[in-house]
């Protein structure tokens, strides 16, 4: 990888699938909710391919996959979202562990003079609770979630957000991330981008994607220049 951290003031860091492996959390609630409703479970795999869009995109998604079509799922959501919600805050990083090398990656940034955003599609009411019990808050110096700003990744405003938050410059603050939804936001918000090869990338092989770098853990950054 051919990026040097001393080209950077700062990074934006995604939550599930770059910080937490979440998708424990993600089975339990939903099925939970699932059982509520009399309607079929649903399994990690599946649920790997649908997160990364946020909670209201993924309750859509399983919806539409237990209930056969979007028309049929839809039907379910104004019922299924309170429940979810519920259910998610309950077991909230009960079935969720930090991967390997974030804590050393994440100090190693620190270290180096970074500042530091976490930046996550899923609810700020869920994230935040999240960072806290997996002691990964400290670290931050802003975080925000899907629903701090009009608008997702991949749109690039929550990007251009975190800049403004932390006093940087796009060009100068590097995005970490797991799918291609953290990519396209960091390209079109003008921010280099190092996905990491662990995550999850909507099905899809993480190593297609237009990116300026991958890792196969965040302590790999602790040896870029
Ligand atoms: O969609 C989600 O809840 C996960 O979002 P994240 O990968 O942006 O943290
Ligand atoms: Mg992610």
């Amino acid at each position: 990888m051919s990026l040097e951290l001393s080209n950077f003031d700062a990074a934006i860091v995604d939550l599930d699938g770059t910080l937490v492996d979440t998708i424990g959390d993600f089975v339990v609630s939903l099925n939970r909710m699932l059982d509520e409703l009399a309607l079929p479970n649903i399994d990690g795999p599946t649920v790997e391919r649908m997160v990364g869009k946020g909670s209201e995109h993924l309750i859509h998604s399983v919806l539409h996959h237990v209930r056969g079509t979007a028309e049929e799922g839809d039907a379910w959501f104004e019922r299924a979202w309170p429940r979810y919600q519920h259910h998610y805050l309950a077991i909230n990083g009960q079935h969720a562990d930090v991967y390997d090398g974030v804590v050393e990656g994440l100090s190693a940034l620190r270290a180096r003079g970074l500042r530091l955003a976490c930046l996550t599609n899923k609810p700020t009411a869920f994230a935040r609770p999240l960072l806290a019990t997996k002691g990964l808050d400290a670290f931050f110096e802003v975080m925000f979630g899907g629903d701090a700003f009009e608008r997702k990744k991949p749109d690039p405003l929550p990007l251009l957000k975190a800049c403004e938050a932390l006093a940087t410059s796009p060009a100068r603050t590097l995005m970490v991330g797991d799918s291609s939804n953290d990519a396209k936001a960091a390209r079109a918000a003008g921010c280099p981008v190092v996905l990491v090869s662990y995550g999850y990338n909507h099905g899809e092989p993480v190593r297609g994607v237009d990116a300026d770098g991958f890792v196969d853990s965040l302590a790999e950054l602790a040896h870029l220049r």
